[in-house]
């Protein structure tokens, strides 16, 4: 087909560049957009892509546990049901009908997404909703709630990479420069449309409910502002940033805050949603997951369609590290890429009982009592997706590496330092990028991608605390605290003069 071939021949010319020029495909400001291609194609040669098939597409809540042992299930659910659990208890999954889609192949696929890039046709100009058939096929246009989510810039750490790990091809995915600062939008705008419809269906739901750290408690609330729709969040007092706070009580959100951990909050609002009419948000529900899954297929879209070695994730409740997984295999499942990246879970030490778990050769697993962490927004000890997150490890050569207060810390600073401004998080993920570069596991010709959850604004009182270099035993190696000096001449002169000796 003309438009796939002239998308082929962009294609070409990125295959034998250096990652440089991938830079270009990262940048979304830069890539030529493929519907600006298609355009300027005369269109005797560019008959347009057959329509997507909506009615023909469908998908329903399955027991995880029929995915994750290959078993056929009698069990499963409309999308329209109000339901987070199998009949056993387990987690649920959403299943699509993958023959459905197989009726095109991958290089269909791929096209039809590349041509949605850019455009303002609504829904597809969010990166969740360029890929509707694959997410959430039976929702109507109109009851969709985005804000034109996804298609976050992925970025060549080029600096960062070469000078801390002699690495050429290492890039992030910038998930948390997004509407609400994090990529929690990914998922809500999903499961917030989900509820528009339902109440549309004049489903008795009041509203939708969360706990959180900070970053789903903001999404949630946003969305639901701009949909009407009233949203409850239970945050864990005193545990999460002021910036993290202040979003769900601008965006008009009720409010609780709880004398408890995340795991406390968790288990208040799962008793809750039981009692009363709220819908439950947090990724537990699994429309969540289907959200989240697009930044994966949007990460091989950023690169050209070609799969990166490892995609390193900062782990807490560990939904995304599953919805990672499920967008890469859906791409391989239906053609797009011919394997998937191995991934990496990347814990704060403080919080960690998937690391724990894994080095115990997954024998058994223990929740643990999360301690403070500066990556507060992964301080969780009863991970609700643990089944999800060890099915995504084991089928995909997975890894978890852990990082203590220190190192995160002074990951976080390292990237700063070269230009970037993440979060806590993300210095997690970073810190165990540079382990596995340490002990080899991790070749410096490797291309890997670290996901970059949240956005450091968000988080600047611990930047504030590295850099005045007061964190009680961190030695803060890349603080860069700012110098007092009096308002004369000369004194600026010596403060410059001794500045300028230190950088020659
Ligand atoms: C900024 C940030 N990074 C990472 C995570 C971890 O994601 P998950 O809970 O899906 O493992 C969360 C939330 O838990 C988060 O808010
Ligand atoms: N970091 C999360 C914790 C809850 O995770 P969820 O994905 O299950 O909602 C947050 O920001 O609340």
């Amino acid at each position: 087909m003309a438009s796939s071939q002239l998308l082929n021949s962009s294609s070409l010319l990125s295959k034998s560049s250096s990652p440089s020029s991938h830079r270009h495909y990262g940048c979304r400001r830069l890539k030529p957009s493929p519907s600006i291609i298609c355009t300027a194609a005369p269109s005797i040669t560019s008959p347009p892509l057959p329509p997507p098939l909506p009615a023909t597409y469908s998908a329903k809540y399955v027991p995880f546990t029929s995915i994750s042992t290959g078993t056929a299930t009698s069990e499963s659910y409309s999308l329209d049901e109000v339901v987070y659990r199998s009949r056993d208890g387990g987690l649920l999954d959403v299943q699509h009908d993958m023959d459905a889609l197989k009726q095109f192949d991958g290089h269909y696929w791929r096209s039809l997404f590349d041509s949605r890039v850019g455009t303002t046709r609504w829904p597809y100009g969010s990166g969740v909703w360029s890929k509707k058939e694959w997410v959430l096929p039976g929702i109507a246009d109109e009851d969709i709630v985005s804000a034109f989510e996804g298609n976050s810039n992925l970025f060549w750490a080029e600096r960062f990479g070469k000078k801390f790990l002699g690495m050429n091809d290492l890039w992030i995915k910038h998930c948390g420069i997004s509407h609400t600062g994090s990529f929690k939008d990914l998922g809500m705008t999903v499961l917030v449309s989900q509820v528009n419809r339902l109440r549309k269906l004049n489903r008795p739901l009041v509203g939708v409910g969360c706990a959180s750290t900070g970053d789903t408690s903001a999404a949630l609330s946003a969305y639901c502002a701009a949909a009407n729709i009233p949203s409850i969040v239970f945050l864990p007092a005193d545990k999460i940033s002021m910036a993290q706070l202040v979003q769900p009580i601008a965006n008009g959100a009720f409010v609780l805050s709880i004398d408890t951990d995340f795991d406390g909050c968790m288990k208040l609002i799962r008793e809750i949603t039981t009692e009363l009419p709220i819908y439950l948000a947090n990724s537990l529900n699994s429309l969540r997951l289907e959200g989240q899954k697009t930044a994966a297929i949007e990460i091989l879209q950023q690169f050209d369609w070609e799969v990166p070695d490892w995609v390193i994730i900062p782990g807490g409740n560990l939904g995304n590290i599953y919805a990672f997984y499920k967008g890469f295999k859906m791409c391989e499942e239906l053609g797009l890429v011919d394997r998937i990246p191995r991934l990496v879970c990347a814990q704060a030490q403080n919080a960690n009982p998937l690391y724990r778990y894994y080095k115990s050769g997954w024998k058994e697993f223990k929740a643990v009592k999360a301690d403070d962490t500066f990556a507060s927004a992964i301080q969780i000890g009863d991970p609700v997706s643990i089944d999800r997150a060890v099915y995504a490890l084991k089928n995909s050569g997975g890894i978890v590496e852990e990082a203590t207060e220190e190192e995160l810390m002074d990951a976080m600073a390292m990237a700063d330092s070269t230009g970037m401004f993440v979060c806590p998080h993300t210095g997690v993920a970073l810190s165990a990028l540079m382990k596995l570069r340490e002990n080899g596991v991790i070749k410096p010709t490797d291309r890997a991608v670290v996901v970059s959850t949240a956005h450091g604004l968000k988080f600047t009182q611990a930047k504030i605390d590295y850099h005045s270099g007061k964190i009680k035993e961190m030695a803060c190696r890349h603080s860069n605290p700012p110098v007092t000096v009096k308002a004369d001449f000369g004194s600026v002169m010596d403060e410059l003069k001794k500045y300028l000796a230190r950088t020659r």
